[in-house]
């Protein structure tokens, strides 16, 4: 039954589907829009590949395949592991770019703007299970729903069937809790959800028990005998594949063969197909078969011999059409490519969805993103920026008066920044040079009566200065320290002096006078400068190491491939994203400026909407940055490196260079 169909859809169409396509291009009318119908061996198949060849770097995978899956047919892909099946059916989907060569799917190259590969029309399941771990089965088909524009009844009548047709457990079951096998089902059931015309399944009975298997098979039957439905299916059981309609064998990246299985089986004279593709393989590799880049062979012919010098990379058996055959071109109109690019806003729901959802079912990890900001600004806030305390100042002071100014002048200064040790001339520079103090803050014997006549008279000998000065000595080595304790000195003369003096503290002033500032305030700390810039660096640095993070892992799970071969495009995707980041970011912000402006109390001297709206922007950049880090890289570990790597250089370049920037606009 399954050989008659081939046979059909290899002696019919083939002959005739070829002479018209030549005579079509004689007539000079071969012109193939997206609204017109499609020359009959287009549509005769579900899906042709010619001359495919596709590589890894130098490891070539595909070379010059040609397969032709009859419309409403199952084509089982047969081939030892690493020969380049999951390859060819990602070409196929449209998620692999092939090198070289014509794939259509459904009359149309895969990915063509207006046709539905990706999208409604193919069921997938690859080789990874490509499932969302925290969602259950009802979520996950949903999901998947939604992306198809079914609606909640249609989904709901569909999950329903298919938990019973595949033995699922209750739809409420997690995923990440299934067994191996039941997440196959799970994926298996994503892939049939919305009744596609063609299901491209990759190993769908790999750890499914062998009544199962039969059921999935007789089902498969059953809904190609419409003639609407086609299927393409990899097996590492050979044996099963007999129920196919057409097997194609495949090793090194070409068919060695393709044909119904009991044809294949009687060309090679063997009673199961695992023998048939036992000898088919020690025959090519007797005769050292080496694939060249001729088109596929003529119809379904048992007389020809694989070992009657056949050409190189035709299958013994073969159901494509005629060599010769000339393929259509494509084009589309500027409105379907419009559309195809225009991103859906079904799709982009479906995804904003699925990522919220996700979210509500992993609270610890959505708790530590919305408090990890808060956590570091509020550290930031407590640990950096602040006087620092208990400072250790050694104090030579060779007045002995306790009348004299030194006394008074060392009561100014601030002792909960400063603690002063009175020591002689040697110890407090021996105390320096041995790490115990900051510094040495020095008075000469004669410093109340010199500092006095500096006050008072107009013309002083340079003794007198000198004599009447505070000398302090200071260990630089910590910038901040020694800045706090200059400022602190400075901070306590002004106190003495106009203690001093009341009114007439201005005859000791120094001729450069700071007025009131025009932004910021005198007494400005450290921490306020600070914070804004570290609130701005860490909303930059999440957006990047989640966004980078969660596609590379999508990506490695398979599920962006899942996503796309579903019909959602790359906009769509990173739209989604961006809607869900947004989110995340909001909260973020609202908890972080809560904790500084309310708990901390950092002044905000401007506009609070401003700051908000230049901070979700800094989000927004970390987002692309984020895209940018997982477009380049493929596994988490470097993805988190390079984030990580980044963060000085940017740091520090992006003002430079903005400095940079803005200087050299100035100066035009
Ligand atoms: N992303 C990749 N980068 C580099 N090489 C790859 C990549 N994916 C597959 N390959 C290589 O391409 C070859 C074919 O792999 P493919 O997964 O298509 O084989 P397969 O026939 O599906 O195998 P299996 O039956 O074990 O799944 C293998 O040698 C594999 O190592």
């Amino acid at each position: 039954m399954a050989s008659d169909a081939a046979d059909a859809a290899g002696d019919a169409g083939d002959a005739d589907s070829t002479e018209m396509q030549q005579q079509q291009m004689k007539e000079g009318n071969m012109k193939a829009d997206l609204e017109a119908p499609l020359p009959p061996a287009q549509s005769d198949s579900a899906i042709r590949c010619r001359d495919v060849c596709r590589s890894y770097g130098k490891l070539k995978v595909l070379s010059n395949l040609n397969l032709t899956v009859p419309q409403g047919h199952i084509y089982g892909l047969l081939g030892p592991s690493g020969c380049g099946k999951t390859t060819l059916l990602k070409c196929i989907v449209g998620t692999l770019k092939i090198s070289r060569g014509h794939i259509t799917v459904l009359g149309k190259p895969p990915a063509f703007p207006g046709h539905e590969v990706p999208g409604k029309m193919v069921g997938y399941m690859p080789q990874d299970l490509a499932l969302y771990n925290e969602f259950n089965i009802s979520d996950t088909l949903t999901f998947f729903g939604r992306i198809h524009g079914l609606t909640q009844k249609e989904t709901q009548a569909r999950m329903n069937f298919l938990i019973d047709f595949l033995h699922l457990p209750q739809k409420h079951s997690l995923i990440r809790n299934l067994s191996g096998g039941q997440r196959r089902r799970v994926s298996l059931g994503a892939a049939l959800l919305q009744n596609p015309e063609l299901l491209i399944l990759d190993e769908p009975t790999v750890g499914v028990d062998p009544v199962l298997r039969a059921k999935i098979w007789q089902h498969l039957v059953e809904i190609v005998k419409t003639g609407k439905v086609s299927v393409i299916i990899t097996t590492h059981y050979i044996e099963e594949a007999r129920q196919a309609n057409v097997v194609g064998l495949m090793r090194n990246g070409h068919l060695l063969a393709e044909g119904p299985p009991d044809a294949v089986m009687k060309q090679h004279s063997a009673t199961t197909l695992e023998h048939a593709f036992l000898q088919l393989c020690e025959t090519t590799d007797q005769n050292s078969i080496k694939p060249t880049s001729s088109p596929q062979s003529g119809p379904l012919d048992s007389s020809q011999s694989f070992e009657g010098g056949r050409e190189e990379n035709q299958p013994i058996l073969g159901v494509g059409p005629p060599a010769g055959e000339e393929l259509p071109r494509f084009s589309a109109n500027w409105k379907v490519q419009a559309r195809h690019i225009l991103p859906r806003g079904r799709n982009v729901a479906a995804l904003f969805i699925k990522t919220m959802l996700r979210m509500r079912r992993m609270p610890g990890s959505l708790c530590f993103q919305f408090l990890l900001p808060v956590i570091q600004t509020s550290l930031i806030c407590l640990c950096v920026g602040g006087d620092p305390r208990g400072i250790q100042v050694a104090v030579v002071n060779n007045e002995t008066s306790p009348s004299a100014y030194s006394h008074s002048l060392l009561s100014f200064l601030d002792n909960s920044s400063i603690y002063q040790v009175p020591l002689s001339h040697k110890d407090a520079f021996e105390g320096v040079y041995n790490g115990d103090y900051w510094g040495v803050i020095g008075f000469g014997e004669n410093f109340t009566s010199y500092l006095t006549k500096r006050m008072m008279q107009r013309h002083v000998s340079k003794e007198v200065i000198d004599g009447g000065s505070v000398h302090v000595w200071l260990d630089l080595t910590n910038r901040q320290i020694a800045l706090m304790l200059q400022k602190k000195i400075h901070d306590a003369f002004q106190a003495f002096v106009d203690n001093k003096m009341g009114s007439m503290s201005y005859l000791v002033a120094l001729p450069i006078k700071f007025e009131d500032p025009i932004y910021g305030s005198q007494n400005t700390d450290f921490t306020t400068f600070v914070t804004p810039g570290a609130v701005l660096s860490i909303t930059f640095y999440l957006a990047v190491g989640l966004t980078a993070l969660s596609f590379v892992l999508e990506r490695k799970e398979g599920l962006l491939d899942r996503c796309w071969v579903a019909g959602v495009s790359s906009v769509e995707t990173m739209l989604a994203h961006l809607f869900s980041q947004l989110i995340v970011i909001s909260v973020q912000i609202s908890l972080m400026l809560l904790f500084i402006l309310l708990v901390f109390k950092t002044p905000n001297e401007g506009s609070l909407l401003l700051a908000i709206i230049l901070i979700v922007l800094q989000g927004m950049a970390g987002i692309s940055f984020g895209l940018v880090i997982s477009a380049a890289i493929d596994d988490e570990q470097s993805a988190n490196q390079a984030a990580l790597g980044i963060f000085y250089p940017n740091l520090i370049l992006s003002g430079k260079a903005g400095n940079r920037f803005l200087s050299a606009k100035l100066q035009h």
